[in-house]
């Protein structure tokens, strides 16, 4: 009788109805688990340029599938965060570690530039974030499924040159998608488009993300970017993380909304008071 109301997880032994940590644990371990991202872990990092020191220590764990967001003011070190995730730079001192068999595949990067080939057609620019997967059989029709991922399946034999700001980006996105990665680092992807493009991009970056289930870390100026698509905004200061919020709002999320706002203001509060300096978020 006692069996049959026994909790049992995938790959797991039963655990008796009392003990409710240990249903929890294994609930939160099963459900990283299913998600395609990859959770990674930091500890101790750090990095200097020069005399320069830029990260003084960072220690955070991230779990497969969340959406992250990374603000602070210009120079803090948000991009050399990313860049060490990446694999861009070389790591000082510390550690970050991922998933057993991570691919170099497995972590792609999107970048305020589209970095597009010019003289190559849209698609042919999707194949490229293939790799070496770019002269597999199937390389066309995973681009094409990019491109259609990200509303731009019709512009498949354009030159970039031809393509809007917002559509650049998006060829971009694809480029990103294309190899399936496990985690997707955006470096302010979307700074340099207009409001409303940047509105819609939001939502596409929201929606991939929601659909592919990769590991998203997103680094911008705009907080009430950070609050409308992160599950967790962390404030980085001095070269540490000075304040881990989670983003405890429901999705869809209606922008403008007063839980978001609010949000919104205290970061922008905290960012206003840890340095004298003018604002140049
Ligand atoms: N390759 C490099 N060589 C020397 N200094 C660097 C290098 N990369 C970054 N820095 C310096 O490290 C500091 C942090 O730069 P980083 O780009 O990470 O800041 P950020 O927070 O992303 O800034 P922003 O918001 O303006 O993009 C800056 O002072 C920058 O000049």
């Amino acid at each position: 009788m006692q069996e049959a109301i026994r909790f049992r997880l995938p790959d797991a032994e039963p655990v008796e109805p009392a003990d409710f940590i240990e249903q929890a644990r294994r609930l939160r371990r099963s459900s990283e688990v299913l998600s395609r991202g990859l959770a990674l872990t930091i500890r101790g990092l750090h990095k200097s340029f020069g005399d320069h020191q830029v990260l003084r220590g960072i220690d955070l764990h991230i779990p497969a599938g969340q959406f992250v967001a990374i603000v602070g003011r210009s120079g803090c070190g948000k991009s050399t965060l990313l860049r060490l995730i990446a694999g861009l730079e070389t790591i000082d001192a510390g550690a970050i570690s991922f998933g057993e068999e991570t691919r170099p595949e497995d972590i792609r990067v999107m970048f305020q530039e589209p970095r597009l080939l010019p003289w190559a057609r849209v698609l042919s620019n999707v194949e490229v974030g293939l790799g070496r997967d770019r002269a597999s059989s199937d390389a066309q029709a995973r681009a094409e499924k990019a491109l259609t991922e990200v509303g731009l399946g019709d512009k498949r034999g354009q030159w970039p040159a031809v393509l809007s700001g917002g559509q650049k980006q998006r060829v971009a996105l694809a480029r990103a998608l294309v190899s399936d990665p496990r985690i997707l680092a955006f470096d302010e992807p979307l700074g340099a488009l207009d409001a409303l493009t940047r509105i819609s991009m939001q939502r596409l970056l929201e929606r991939v993300w929601r659909d592919q289930a990769f590991t998203a870390i997103l680094v911008t100026h705009d907080v009430s970017e950070a609050v409308a698509l992160a599950d967790r905004v962390l404030v980085l200061e001095d070269g540490r993380i000075a304040h881990d919020i989670k983003v405890d709002v429901p999705r869809p999320r209606r922008r403008g909304s007063a839980d978001l706002a609010a949000l919104e203001g205290s970061i922008l509060r905290e960012l206003l008071q840890s340095n004298s300096e003018p604002s140049d978020l």
